[in-house]
């Protein structure tokens, strides 16, 4: 068997035993096991590569070998395409026949030999090359006898048309579906293959909720309002900006003498200075000046041409351009003009203090006056403005003392639009307000007229309380009754509640045994199976209508695979019970440890017909079993299922039972807390009633249900600081914030600050559910919904942890764990799993192997970590996620899951 496949089919029992005892050597980094194995596989290479010998070195075998696991025929491949025949880099492949198709190759055996040529593992050779008409010995199916053979028919050259005469896949001389074939993975039936899909949205929860993207809160509201203003701010300052250089390349200082260098400033034709206000300098690209002078640029001088429209022609702030003026100067010329836009005649207003025409100073308090004397259809005023060119607008506004104070604002003539839409309090005003008022109710009318009143500062001082007071919600926060919650949970014995998940290999029938029982408790009714039935056979998928009561998405309907955790209730005398249905399918796998890290103990679902369970066992059957043991649920409940298509067979159901329990075992499940069941969920023989069908008789041990609830949920963590993993996050009529999940640890009652991490905002309990009624307060173990206040959306996400802010969880973005491998471990990059959380990350070093019993150092520092083996690794992922001692980590990478454990 190669390294490889020896690996893949490891007993990780006896995987154990082998390691342990495993000793350090000081200058051969190889265990002694390895050694022999290198040795071997270098003679065997050796005598495979034969007069090519010399083309490569021991240490290139030597790696080949290590690469491949000490498979022969793949090292020498590879040395053959590397350092014997390198392949030329752009050549084409000499045949590809498509799949499925007999091809012939001329295969020169002189040197190489016909499967080393072909790149092909000479047991495939042996069965699928056809040699009977050319006259060479038979094709054995190991790698010594491929030798032999090539040895048999000497290195002669001798170049033979072979017939290969199975479906195959050859490219650039490598055979690729059969080189495969002995995977189970690579071998999914085409219907079933992936197919990429969109990240699937997150249903409403457990209480259902909107698929609506969530309204704006008014902290979002307010940031999207500032933000849009400094946008606006920054754009017209970059415009200023850029008339201001052009203004400045316009420099008066560089005019030759006696040219006449005017920029006509309004009526007063005075001479402007570069260094003057901006304003001033873009005042006539507003357009408001129907006579005003072209300037010519010449030699960076610039001129007036008497007689010639206006500088630029263009309103800066959104005058129209190329419009022009019916009042243009009579030379034929049209001036090219614009109107200025509301807000540029707002901009350029000059207060009553300069809104003469005799261009005195603008008003410093409103800032902005830039010399506009100009009326509102352009023209420039030629007497001192009328009173009745300004409105006042009167705004009340409290001061800091709580008082009201009247301020006044004057606005120029402007048109009626103009006036109203500056007239109203502008959003932002209206929110400031708000929290200004809210702030200063909190203060109380005390510490109001305690603060000394500043004149002068009074709108900067109400700005900078609002900003102070600025919160989320303006509502109080939700009372605490200051319960003790573990004395009312002692009073209330509450019945008991238990998750399981539902794990096993895709379409082993999880979801139609989870919907088959919902029915048989009654929970789902049979009108509603009908329909869903009846929906079923309508799309072609006839046989998955009891899966649909779980399997709710279209996607998940028209695929008829469970591609997210689904959860429902149901209750049995003494306990309350949620099913965590999990994905199959190895893409979701995600989903099935989510799902898995909520549990308490778990159902093995096991297709028992022809093959299936084969199959599974090399598949999810494997993997999840792995999965729920490394994520510490230590109850497994095998529902060997589908017995009704091997007509109830008792040796099948005895034969599965074996080699489960062997398997469980070896995955660290202790005997006591297995259980077999034997089940149709078709049918609901033995789920909630015993089976009716008489060959099915033999079974007389407890159904699915009794089994559930013979199982003990996990100890509950009562008295740790509270910790609750965010399952979900939605919106209900309740809360735009509802997160519903389990309590991991601690306790939460209605009116408790929380914390959430990692982004560190503060939320309040507004109500909780529990098994979907109101309830006061909850406690680990609980599935519960919370209601949140006083926090945005933005900083609540799925996978995100709820904790107790006086205890909060850390937050790291390295960390050290104690993990169990499944696979070859070495500094790569992996995925990290906890919970809904996934994270982006690296294996950054392997600091020791560990023994597995007494987690004892056993090898410091190694460059690996063999499958099955322990290990205490540094993990070290993108950002920063809350973690801490105590919680289970899945590792993935490549698709694969590499190893899973404990944070230290
Ligand atoms: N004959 C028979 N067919 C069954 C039984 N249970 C499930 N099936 C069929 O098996 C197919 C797959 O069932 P599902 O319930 O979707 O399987 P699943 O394990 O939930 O699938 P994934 O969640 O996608 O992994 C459906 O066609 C079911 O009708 C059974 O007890 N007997």
């Amino acid at each position: 068997m190669s390294r490889h496949q020896y690996i893949r089919n490891l007993d990780y029992g006896d995987a154990v035993d082998e390691y342990e005892g495993y000793s350090e050597e000081e200058n051969d980094e190889l265990s002694p096991e390895d050694r022999a194995l290198m040795n071997q596989g270098t003679a065997d290479v050796q005598a495979a590569l034969g007069v090519e010998i010399s083309k490569v070195t021991v240490a290139q075998i030597e790696e080949a070998l290590w690469h491949y696991y000490y498979d022969v025929d793949k090292s020498v491949a590879y040395l053959i395409s590397k350092f014997v025949n390198p392949r030329p880099k752009a050549t084409k492949p000499a045949v590809q026949p498509p799949n499925g198709k007999s091809v012939t190759c001329a295969i020169d055996t002189s040197t190489a030999g016909l499967p080393l040529e072909l790149g092909i593992p000479s047991h495939w050779a042996a069965k699928y090359l056809d040699l009977t008409d050319t006259g060479l010995p038979a094709l054995q199916t190991n790698s010594p006898n491929s030798a032999a053979w090539r040895q048999s028919i000497g290195h002669q050259s001798n170049t033979r048309a072979l017939s290969i005469s199975t479906p195959v896949s050859f490219e650039h001389g490598t055979w690729i579906s059969h080189f495969f074939q002995d995977m189970p993975w690579g071998n999914i039936p085409k219907h079933r293959e992936t197919t990429f899909i969109a990240p699937p949205k997150r249903r409403g929860g457990l209480l259902g909720g909107s698929g609506m993207p969530p309204k704006m809160s008014k902290l979002q509201a307010l940031a999207a309002a500032r933000k849009k203003k400094a946008e606006e701010k920054k754009a017209i300052d970059e415009k200023a900006e850029q008339t201001r250089m052009q203004v400045e390349d316009l420099s008066m200082e560089h005019t030759p003498a006696g040219k006449e260098n005017v920029l006509m400033a309004g009526p007063s034709n005075k001479r402007l200075k570069t260094s003057e206000s901006i304003a001033q300098s873009t005042m006539p690209l507003l357009g408001s000046q129907p006579t005003q002078p072209e300037i010519s640029h010449q030699s960076g001088v610039m001129t007036k041409v008497p007689g010639e429209g206006p500088l630029l022609g263009q309103g800066l702030f959104g005058g129209r351009p190329g419009s022009s003026t019916p009042d243009a100067p009579g030379d034929g010329r049209k001036a090219i003009m614009a109107e200025p836009s509301a807000f540029a005649q707002l901009l350029c207003w000059n207060p009553p203090t300069s809104r003469t025409s005799n261009g005195s100073e603008s008003d410093p308090l409103y800032g902005f006056g830039c010399g506009y004397g100009a009326d509102n259809k352009g023209n420039p005023p030629t007497k001192p403005l009328d009173p009745t060119d300004w409105f006042d607008v009167r705004k009340r506004k409290r001061d800091d003392s709580g008082d009201f104070d009247e301020e006044v604002i004057l606005y120029p003539n402007l048109p009626q639009s103009v006036r109203d839409t500056f007239a109203q309090p502008s959003p932002d005003d209206v929110v400031l307000a708000a929290q200004a008022k809210a702030k200063s109710m909190k203060a109380g009318p005390k510490t109001a007229a305690a603060q000394p009143k500043k004149k002068g500062t009074a709108s900067t001082d109400a700005v900078t309380a609002s900003v102070d007071g600025l919160r989320i919600s303006d509502a109080p926060l939700p009372k605490s009754r200051n319960l003790d919650v573990l004395s009312e949970l002692e009073k209330s014995k509450p019945k008991k509640s238990a998750s399981f998940v539902v794990v096993g290999h895709v379409d082993a029938g999880k979801s139609t045994m989870m919907g088959r029982l919902l029915l048989d408790l009654k929970v789902v009714d049979q009108r509603t199976i009908d329909k869903l039935q009846k929906e079923a056979k309508t799309e072609g998928k006839g046989s998955f209508g009891l899966a649909w009561v779980l399997d709710q998405r279209p996607e998940e309907r028209s695929r008829g695979i469970t591609m997210d955790i689904a959860t429902r209730r149901f209750e049995t005398e003494h306990t309350a019970f949620t099913i965590l249905d999990a994905p199959g399918h190895a893409e979701y796998i995600y989903n099935m440890i989510a799902g898995a890290s909520q549990a308490d103990f778990a159902i093995l679902v096991i297709d028992a017909s022809i093959d299936a369970f084969e199959s599974g066992l090399k598949g999810q059957t494997r993997e999840h079993s792995l999965l729920i043991r490394s994520m510490g649920v230590s109850r497994i409940i095998v529902a060997i299922n589908k017995l009704d298509t091997v007509a109830w067979s008792q040796e099948r159901f005895s034969e599965i039972k074996d080699q489960m329990s062997g398997f469980l075992s070896t995955a660290n499940f202790q005997h006591k807390n297995m259980a077999f069941v034997p089940v149709s969920g078709l049918n609901g023989d033995n789920l909630v009633h015993r089976s009716r069908d008489p060959a099915a008789s033999w079974y007389t041990g407890p159904t699915l249900v009794e089994e559930l609830e013979n199982s003990e949920p996990s100890a509950r963590a009562l008295t740790k600081p509270l910790r609750m993993t965010v399952f979900e996050v939605y919106r209900t009529m309740q809360s735009p914030v509802t997160v519903s999940g389990r309590i991991e640890a601690g306790s939460v009652q209605m009116g408790d600050a929380l914390l959430v991490q990692p982004s560190g905002q503060k939320a309040y309990v507004k109500s909780i559910l529990a098994n979907e009624a109101p309830v006061d307060w909850a406690v680990a173990g609980q599935n519960v919904v919370l209601h949140l206040s006083h926090i945005d959306p933005i900083h609540v996400r799925d996978g995100d942890i709820i904790c107790d802010p006086a205890k909060p969880v850390p937050k790291a973005d390295t960390f050290k764990m104690k993990a169990l491998a499944f696979d070859i471990l070495m500094p790569m990059p992996v995925e990290v799993h906890r919970g809904r959380l996934n994270q982006a990350g690296k294996i950054e070093t392997i600091s020791a192997l560990l023994d597995k019993a007494s987690g004892s150092v056993v090898k410091k520092n190694p460059k690996i970590v063999k499958p099955a083996m322990v290990a205490r690794i540094v993990v070290k992922l993108e950002s920063q996620v809350p973690l801490e001692p105590g919680q289970r980590v899945v590792l993935r990478s490549g698709g694969q899951t590499v190893a899973a454990g404990l944070l230290e």
